[in-house]
């Protein structure tokens, strides 16, 4: 013992000495990156790792998941510099005003730059992997697709059948983890919009493999066998596969009719093959994932405020009344545009969810900010829209469901002006499926607090960490409302 005490007390020292120099060395290149600019105030943090564990213990508090930013703002600003995600260069931003001049200089003086093994699984003709003039034409075409008017006509009956079906499904069931249901509603609601499939073994298959491949977005990107990572490649492989098999059948059987995306995008005879089966993709993955939380959140929150869950129910026992009371009542449009409560309800659950948290840009030239900083050319900002939808500052008491918060708010463009409520992004990228979205949740709504009553079978929280979920999956036991006032 006596002897081996210096032996590790020398070991102690040289790593020590080793692990300052390489702090040192690190803040130099740091530094040095900066090309002598006043940057943003803020902290690298660890080497390497930077803040990344900060950033994710933050905002994977359930009572605090602004921690990690206030703390930050509180020193810094609401625009500090930090070092996360593997990107020693980068700002983040919770300041709604700068968050929209981001957004809205796309392609100008900002860029996408989404991180490479996200880019790399969606195919370099994913919409957030295109740049320039593709980006424009192929985001014009998810608007197109998407829009407004489009969607009475286009989705509201096949997304009711799909309803339909389902929720008796669940009432069969009764106990259900309701997050795990409506994942699989939305891979098949969106397995019909997108390829015209409907529930099969080849839709169950799909569905398998795009759960591999949403697994693998979250995964830390290691690619050998084995690893969620790579099992996301095989099952990319596999969905752009079952892709080309739809269009080489629509090649060959035009007359056959098929009212999906897949079809209308045969038709601009402009889309590459390739370009069509990577933008199919990555609508099946942007479209999925958010909007199937977006569902299971707001069953969460109306769980939690009863009030606000008597008045969405009376909104929708009036509405199912007025048309006659009838099982399976089909809505339309007007009756879509008459849920004034039920647009507060989506409102603030996309505030309180952020299913989409964040944005990825990088600089293409040296940025002014306020103070009189400078973000340098090829930095990247990291507009955190979770920091802002959770900020007191900007929504009264906001980690609470509020819902008649939006009530003096419901025209869109008035809303659309928000700069600190974007759920859906804003400028040339902003989302194009929000309009779908928000009709998939009120039609989900509408059909669920119309046929069911419902209870917790245990307490769940809200994660934020990768991405929002509830940590239990939502389990509720379900009963039949046999009439309106039950
Ligand atoms: C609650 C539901 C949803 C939320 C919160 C959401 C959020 C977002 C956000 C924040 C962006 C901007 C990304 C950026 O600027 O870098 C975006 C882009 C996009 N979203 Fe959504 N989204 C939702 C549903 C959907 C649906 C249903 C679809 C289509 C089926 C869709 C398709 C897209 C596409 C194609 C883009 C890329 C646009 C581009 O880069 O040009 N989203 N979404």
């Amino acid at each position: 013992m006596a002897e081996t005490l210096p032996y590790s007390w020398l070991v102690g020292f040289v790593c020590f000495v080793l692990g300052f120099l390489l702090l040192q060395l690190y803040k130099l290149v740091w530094r040095a990156d900066s090309r002598g600019y006043r940057l943003p105030p803020g902290s690298t943090g660890w080497p390497l790792i930077g803040e990344t564990i900060s950033f994710f213990r933050g905002i994977n508090s359930t009572d605090q998941p602004r921690r990690y930013i206030q703390e930050r703002e509180r020193r810094y600003g609401e625009i500090f510099r930090s070092n996360l995600f593997g990107r020693s260069r980068i700002v983040v931003s919770v300041d709604p005003e700068f968050n929209k001049h981001v957004l809205q200089h796309e392609g100008r003086q900002f860029q996408a730059n989404y991180p490479k093994p996200l880019r790399n699984l969606i195919g370099k003709f994913g919409l957030l992997s295109v740049h320039g003039d593709l980006q424009k034409k192929l985001h014009g075409t998810a608007v197109n697709l998407l829009r407004f008017e489009r969607l009475s006509v286009d989705f509201m009956e096949d997304i009711q059948n799909l309803l339909h079906i389902t929720l008796a499904k669940w009432q069969a069931k009764r106990d259900i983890h309701l997050q795990e249901e409506c994942h699989q509603l939305v891979l098949n609601l969106m397995a019909k919009q997108l390829l015209d499939l409907s529930p099969s073994k080849e839709t169950e298959e799909i569905c398998e493999a795009f759960g591999h491949f949403s697994d693998a977005l979250l995964s830390v990107p290691i690619r050998i066998p084995g690893t969620a990572y790579a099992r996301g490649f095989k099952a990319r492989e596999f969905l752009i596969k079952k892709i080309y098999e739809g269009i080489e059948d629509r090649r060959k059987h035009p007359q056959a009719v098929h009212n999906d995306l897949l079809t209308k995008l045969l038709k601009e005879d402009s889309l590459s093959e390739e370009v069509i089966a990577d933008f199919i993709l990555f609508l099946l993955f942007a479209g999925h994932e958010t909007s199937s939380r977006s569902m299971s959140f707001a069953i969460k929150f109306l769980t939690g405020c009863p009030r606000a869950l008597e008045e969405l129910k009376a909104e929708h026992d009036a509405l199912l009344k007025r048309k006659g009371n009838q099982k399976n009542q089909k809505l339309n449009w007007d009756d879509y545009q008459s849920m004034k409560f039920t647009q507060c309800v989506i409102n603030e659950t996309l505030r309180l969810g952020n299913f989409g948290p964040g944005v990825f840009r990088e600089a293409k030239e040296d940025i002014k900010t306020k103070g009189g900083f400078m973000i340098p050319r090829g930095w990247t900002v990291y507009v955190f829209l979770t920091g802002t939808h959770l900020d007191n500052k900007y929504h009264s008491s906001a980690l609470t469901f509020d819902p008649w918060r939006w009530q003096q708010h419901l025209q869109d463009q008035e809303l659309s002006k928000n700069p600190s409520f974007m759920p859906f992004g804003g400028g040339a990228r902003l989302c194009p499926g929000m309009h779908l979205a928000k009709l998939e949740l009120a039609l989900f709504l509408h059909n669920f607090v119309t046929k069911f009553r419902w209870e917790a079978l245990q307490h769940d929280k809200i994660s934020y960490f990768p991405f929002p979920r509830l940590i239990k999956g939502l389990p509720i036991r379900l009963h039949l409302r046999e009439r309106l006032d039950d």
